[in-house]
């Protein structure tokens, strides 16, 4: 059940990198992330989806605190990042997890797994010794490890098990916010189903709210209510998940969606890319930074950004937002 009293918020959340220029390039600066405002119910489940480079992973390291912002506001149970003590800080690492996308780089490879999963059990002094054993042996099994598994290193074990080992870390402490970052990406499909189905049992479980980051549109509708589609740093159609996936009006969910011809499985669509590459240089002056791979875009595009803006419980940033007829959109597909 989800409750509508967010856990987590964010307000015009913004996070710049400067690069340094060469000897005949000057600095650059880029907005990896810009004017996001989010709301993550207790139990909700959003899913962040866009292409590489789009800020997705910044965005998640912000709302964990693991990145500081340029601009905005993170509220995680009504209290501001900004404004958290040491103590405060501590409690917020308790109840939050990251699961990123590599298990081999997450796990040590000279610990067992029995110590690497209960060792945020000693380190917050939740549980020691034989306690924080068996609480991670409970762990493991609760994602399908044997206790088994307890005694052994992460060589030992398949790419989908070792998932399922940084999965029960994160867990073991009955977090309530997870950030899964691109989590079954590097799985195969049939690891992915079980990895996905593992998840939702967590979360019904635990009553987790969670960020699902990930560039799979045909995985994210698995484990969402909610989607957010990014593009260059900005939020640009967000909404409940069913409806999006139904009815897109944004061209670039549109052209996202269109390119996942196996979500449909009576669509015989061919798989297609949407023209050009998201270069972070349109997103810099006034207009809206898709319009130059869009085959929908005006003039106005050119010259005005659009907001994000709402209609019942979602929102889009498009000036020709809902424009796009049946038959458009076919054309858009061979457009690209
Ligand atoms: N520490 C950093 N210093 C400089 N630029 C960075 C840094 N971290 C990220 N970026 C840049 O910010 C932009 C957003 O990166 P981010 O990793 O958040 O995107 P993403 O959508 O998660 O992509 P991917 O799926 O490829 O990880 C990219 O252009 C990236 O190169």
């Amino acid at each position: 059940m989800v409750s509508a009293v967010p856990i987590l918020e964010a307000r015009g959340l913004g996070r710049i990198f400067t690069r340094r220029g060469g000897l005949f390039a000057p600095r650059s600066v880029l907005r990896a992330v810009e004017g996001i405002d989010l709301e993550l119910p207790v139990g909700g489940r959003l899913a962040i989806v866009g292409e590489s480079g789009c800020g997705k992973s910044t965005l998640g390291r912000l709302l964990l605190g693991l990145a500081a912002p340029s601009a905005g506001t993170i509220l995680f149970e009504s209290m501001e990042h900004g404004h958290r003590s040491p103590a405060d800080w501590k409690r917020f690492r308790r109840e939050s997890a990251l699961v990123q996308q590599n298990p081999l780089a997450a796990l040590d490879p000279q610990m067992t797994i029995g110590a690497q999963v209960a060792e945020p059990l000693t380190v917050h002094g939740r549980a020691r010794g034989a306690a924080a054993r068996e609480m991670a042996e409970r762990g493991l099994v609760e994602v399908g490890l044997g206790p088994e598994m307890m005694a052994r290193f992460p060589h030992q074990l398949s790419g989908g098990q070792r998932q399922r080992v940084v999965i029960a870390r994160a867990l073991v402490m009955s977090p309530k916010l997870v950030v899964f970052d691109e989590a079954v990406s590097a799985l195969d499909v049939s690891v992915q189903a079980q990895v996905v189905g593992l998840i939702n049992a967590q979360q019904h479980r635990l009553g987790l709210s969670y960020l699902f980051i990930s560039h799979d549109l045909r995985i994210v509708r698995h484990v969402a209510d909610r989607i957010a589609v990014m593009y260059l740093g900005r939020i640009v159609e967000t909404g409940p998940i069913d409806a999006i996936y139904r009815a897109p009006t944004h061209p670039y969910t549109q052209a996202l969606l269109a390119a996942v011809p196996r979500l449909d499985p009576r669509a015989r669509r061919p798989a297609v890319t949407i023209r050009g590459e998201a270069t972070a240089s349109a997103a810099d002056g006034p207009g809206c930074a898709f319009r130059t791979r869009c085959a929908m875009a005006i003039a106005r595009c050119a010259s005005e950004r659009p907001e994000l803006l709402a209609l019942g419980d979602r929102a889009t940033a498009c000036h020709r937002a809902g424009e796009v007829s049946e038959p458009q959109r076919e054309r858009m597909e061979l457009v690209s």
